[in-house]
């Protein structure tokens, strides 16, 4: 099995205005040590606004928090008011860009051909998707939260190369886990992302599939972040609400030093 370096990833949502988001981000570089940096990669996923301020105290400082967009236009120019597109971001030096996320699904329409543009979209520009996939209440109840998600992921890659796809970051998140608090067991978590991985060996190939870094989200919190990571195909997290708090977020950085809850 190939090593594959945790990430933690903050989705700050529509939260943090451009100096609110300096102050974090110095806050998070602060405590952060190289050890920290060692063992787990760390990426914030911010506002539009705030990506020309973090790439600014990255670069100037030379930090090395990873950062990158909550979406990305399918399209690369052109009159689309209101998109931000793969150019802009890779000119920002963005490493990420979250594609797929079950709030653009819900209240922006975005479907399994708009995700699947948007990936080829941020592949053409060097940027690396975080593609979220996972199943609403509904499907989970049931029992068919499986080939829902992955079904999500075919969609989601369809026609993507695999020297494209093994760069690729999952993040498998359940709908009903998302901002409420209800956070998946490390069973159900490890059920589904092992499937993923299962899925991405069988459109592409076994090595590939070992290669991706799988995440979950959905309610994580410094508390539940060593349970999830115990399991062999949770490779990270992306994380919402508790990435705001930036000593809780460096407690889930460093979730080997919290018990297993
Ligand atoms: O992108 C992050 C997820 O939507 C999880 O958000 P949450 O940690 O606030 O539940």
């Amino acid at each position: 099995m190939s090593e594959r370096l945790p990430l933690m990833a903050g989705n700050w949502k529509m939260n943090l205005n451009h100096l609110e988001a300096i102050q974090h981000t110095q806050k998070l570089a602060f405590t952060l040590a190289d050890k920290d940096y060692e063992a787990v990669e760390v990426a914030v996923l911010t506002p539009f606004t705030d990506l020309r301020s973090v790439q600014t105290l990255v670069d100037g400082d030379k930090l090395k928090i990873k950062y990158g967009s909550q979406d990305i236009s399918a399209h690369d120019s052109g009159a689309y008011t209101g998109e931000i597109s793969g150019p802009m971001l890779s000119k920002l030096k963005c490493t990420y860009a979250v594609i797929g996320h079950s709030e653009r699904r819900q209240y922006h329409g975005e479907n399994e051909e708009i995700v699947n543009a948007k990936v080829k979209a941020a592949y053409r520009h060097g940027i690396l998707p975080i593609l979220c996939i996972g199943e609403p209440l509904e499907v989970r109840k049931a029992g068919t939260h499986v080939a829902h998600t992955l079904a999500q992921l075919e969609g989601a890659l369809a026609g993507v190369p695999a020297s494209d796809v093994e760069r690729i970051v999952v993040a498998y998140e359940p709908v009903w886990a998302i901002g409420t608090g209800e956070v998946a067991t490390p069973e159900d978590a490890q059920e589904v992302c092992a499937a993923i991985r299962a899925k991405l060996a069988e459109l592409y190939e076994a090595e590939l599939a070992d290669k991706v870094r799988i995440l979950y989200g959905g309610s994580v919190k410094s508390s539940s972040a060593a349970g999830l990571m115990a399991k062999p195909d949770v490779d990270g997290a992306l994380i919402g609400g508790a990435s705001l708090d930036a000593d809780e977020f460096v407690k889930i950085v460093r979730y080997r030093e919290q018990a297993v809850g």
